[in-house]
């Protein structure tokens, strides 16, 4: 068995905002390199807070954050070394994307980063084609809609070509298409080696797409394991204020009445759910009615 390699370990970490208010309180996790990392919890859970504490932006009053096995060095020279690795996708892109124009927005990271001219024009125009977002290159930032900033947010992290990046909340603006085409870009970065992590209230998005699961409740991390485990029991997301994802409560009401075997994995996909039903329901009438359906 291979061991498992984490790009960030979160050690006996705990930070307070001023007002004495707990953002993250003895907090201890893992984020493995490579995987597609879902961080869930309630609201107020201290999702964002993590992400910030992994990038540097917070500073803990206690524990520590390791990268690549050493310690966070916050002083400027090793936050910048950092951030050229590590790219923070923000709940709210009116705090990211700040340049006039979209080409300097996304062009900001790597002009900062002393790349030549003709370099950073091939990010710029990497980066938004990755999104989906070429057409928007030489529009004024104040005017674009909510998702249109997110992507052009996204497209300034990946012109950087980071090796991890952190998403808080990245499907909270975008409608069904956006959802889609930013899922699609983010499993190719998987496929290139890319780690991904992401914070969502979405249990069937988690479900579907993540390798690894962290869950907070209330400042802390109160469960982390990989999907094999999480799939064992779904149901012990009830004890952290969470709910399993749609497509088991399906699977188990199906199994119970015997529309399926019990020999079927637990699926991650509605889609996987009905093909499963179509080829391996015992009752041939239940096979037909599906194989008719477009
Ligand atoms: N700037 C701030 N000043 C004071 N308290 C803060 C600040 N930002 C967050 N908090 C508090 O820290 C705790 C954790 O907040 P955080 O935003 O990390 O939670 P979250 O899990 O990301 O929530 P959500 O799902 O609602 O985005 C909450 O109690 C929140 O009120």
């Amino acid at each position: 068995m291979t061991k498992e390699v984490y790009v960030f370990e979160v050690q006996d970490l705990s930070y307070r905002y001023p007002g004495q208010v707990n953002g993250l309180k003895n907090v201890n996790c893992c984020i493995p390199e490579g995987k597609r990392t879902v961080i869930m919890g309630q609201n107020g859970a201290g999702k964002s807070t993590l992400l910030w504490t992994l990038t540097g932006v917070l500073r803990p009053h206690q524990g520590r954050v390791l990268f690549q096995e050493k310690p966070l060095d916050y002083s400027k020279p090793g936050l910048t070394y950092l951030r050229s690795r590590v790219g923070l996708v923000m709940q709210n892109p009116d705090t990211q994307v700040f340049c006039p124009t979209v080409y300097q927005d996304v062009a900001y990271g790597p002009t900062n980063s002393g790349l030549l001219k003709h370099e950073i024009e091939d990010r710029v125009k990497w980066a938004l084609q990755a999104v989906g977002a070429s057409h928007l290159v030489e529009r004024p930032v104040p005017f674009l809609s909510f998702g249109e900033k997110q992507k052009v947010a996204l497209a300034g992290v990946l012109a950087m070509r980071p090796s991890v990046i952190l998403l808080d909340e990245p499907a909270s603006g975008l409608d069904a298409a956006g959802v889609e085409s930013l899922f699609s870009e983010l499993d190719r970065l998987h496929s290139q080696g890319v780690t991904l992590v992401m914070t969502t209230h979405d249990i069937d998005l988690a479900w579907s797409w993540a390798d690894y699961f962290i869950i907070m409740d209330r400042g802390t991390t109160v469960w982390e394991g990989d999907f094999s485990e999480l799939s064992q029991d779904p149901h012990l997301l009830f004890e952290f204020g969470l709910k399993p994802p749609v497509v088991t409560v399906v699977h188990e009401s199906l199994l119970k009445i015997g529309f399926i075997p019990p020999s079927l994995p637990r699926p991650r996909h509605i889609r996987d759910l009905i093909s499963a039903i179509a080829t391996e329901s015992p009752s041939k009438k239940v096979r037909e009615w599906i194989a008719s359906r477009p």
